[in-house]
This record gives C-alpha cells, structure tokens and sequence, in this order.
C-alpha cells in the first residue's frame, strides 16, 4: 500500500490477479454464486492465493497485504493470517449479515483489518447495521454482469448513507474501474479514502509507471 501526505490522502492497494472462473457469469440466483465462489476458492484459491500471500510476505515485502479472497469459512480468515495477511475481504453479496458479524469479531481478534465489499444499496443497508466495521469497501463492479460503473461510489455515498458513514468514521474505499487520475479524483470527490486497483496497474509491465499514471504523479514512499 502506498501512501499520500495531506488532508485529501489517498491510501493505494492494488492486486494480483487470478484466473476468474469463466462459468461466474452464468450463476445469477445468490445460493449458486455462492456455490461458485465456493468451487472458485477450493479449486483455485487453494493452490494460489495463500501461497502468493506468503511468497510476497517472504519476499519480505513489508506494506500491509489485503487477503482478496472469496471469504465464506472462518478458517480462511486464520489461515489467511497464517500467510502473513493483515487485512481480509469480506464481500456482502456471499455473506449473511451474521457471518459478517462474526467475522469482523475475528479479525479484530487477530488483529486484522476487515475491508467489507459491498456493491448495492442494499448491501451498504446492510452492512451500516453492523456493529464493529470500520472499513467498507464500494465495489464499481457488478459480480453477476462483471459491469463497471464508477458512478456507484457516488450514488452509495450520497444523502443519509453518506452522513452515517460520516458519523461512524467509517473510512471507504473505491473498487474497481480506476484508470485514470480524474477517475481516483472522481472517487475521492464522492468521499473515499483509499482505492483499491487492480487492471490498470497489474496489465503495465512496470507497476511503478501504472501506479504514477493512476494518481498524476508518483506517490510511493
Ligand atoms: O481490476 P479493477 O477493475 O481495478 O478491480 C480491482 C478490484 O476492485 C477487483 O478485482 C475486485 C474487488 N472486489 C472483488 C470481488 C470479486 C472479484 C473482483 C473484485
């Protein structure tokens, strides 16, 4: 993660990218994304992300490392901190409210940092009601359609959502869609702390050129 001095500080986490189940698209009922997700964590997960989690932690890179991972088990989340992780990703659309809840117990209990995604209006509904989360992460893409629309940061933080969040000092974080230094603008404007990126720094041979052309200007510390 990289960071921003200022009041206006964007806090950067990018991604490594995962080959994505091509069947995902077909699963729209909620039980059977679930059960993809799930076949996506057993069947690809397993053998790669934990392991990248370590690789990285090993390799003794020290920023913070976010566990993007389809978290529907506990175990993941102890395992996840085994491999060196420091925060998890706890994605509404698969997860009744009271696994979020005890989830989130967990991390605290670990001393990670629960980042919950949410994409809809109602999912944000949701998760407001939940005690204990101080991370909240607005996902730009739909997991059914894989649609990207940047506007929904915006159109989630607006009116009395926006100001709940605001009296929770809840910190936000922008998902998905973020090409350009007018899109982390965008996102910023609509009231997001942080972002988190993957395509448009992951598909540049040098992330460090990606990283400067998202934000303008080299932002590494
Ligand atoms: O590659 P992008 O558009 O910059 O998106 C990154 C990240 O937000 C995205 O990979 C992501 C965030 N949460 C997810 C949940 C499932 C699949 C993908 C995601």
């Amino acid at each position: 993660m990289h960071r921003r001095e200022g009041p206006a500080a964007t806090c950067l986490a990018s991604v490594l990218k995962k080959p994505r189940p091509a069947s995902l698209c077909a699963f729209t009922p909620q039980a059977r994304l679930r059960h993809a997700f799930y076949n996506y964590v057993t069947s690809y997960s397993l053998k790669g992300s934990f392991e990248n989690l370590e690789a990285i932690r090993n390799a003794g890179v020290k920023c913070p490392l976010l566990c993007k991972e389809f978290v529907i088990d506990a175990w993941q989340i102890y395992y996840a901190r085994i491999k060196g992780a420091d925060a998890i990703l706890l994605i509404a659309a698969v997860l009744p409210d009271l696994d979020i809840r005890y989830m989130v117990k967990i991390c605290k209990m670990l001393g990670l940092a629960a980042l919950v995604e949410v994409h809809g209006e109602r999912e944000m509904d949701r998760v407001l009601c939940i005690e204990g989360i101080e991370l909240i992460g607005i996902n730009n893409r739909n997991l059914v359609t894989f649609e990207v629309d940047i506007s929904n940061t915006k159109k989630l933080l607006e009116g009395e959502r926006g100001q709940l969040i605001r009296q929770k000092d809840i910190i936000v974080v922008g998902e998905s869609g973020l090409f350009t230094p007018d899109h982390v603008a965008y996102v910023q404007e609509a009231g997001v702390k942080a972002v988190l990126v993957g395509e448009s720094i992951v598909k540049q041979s040098d992330p460090g050129k990606g990283i400067a052309a998202l934000f303008g200007k080299d932002i590494s510390v």
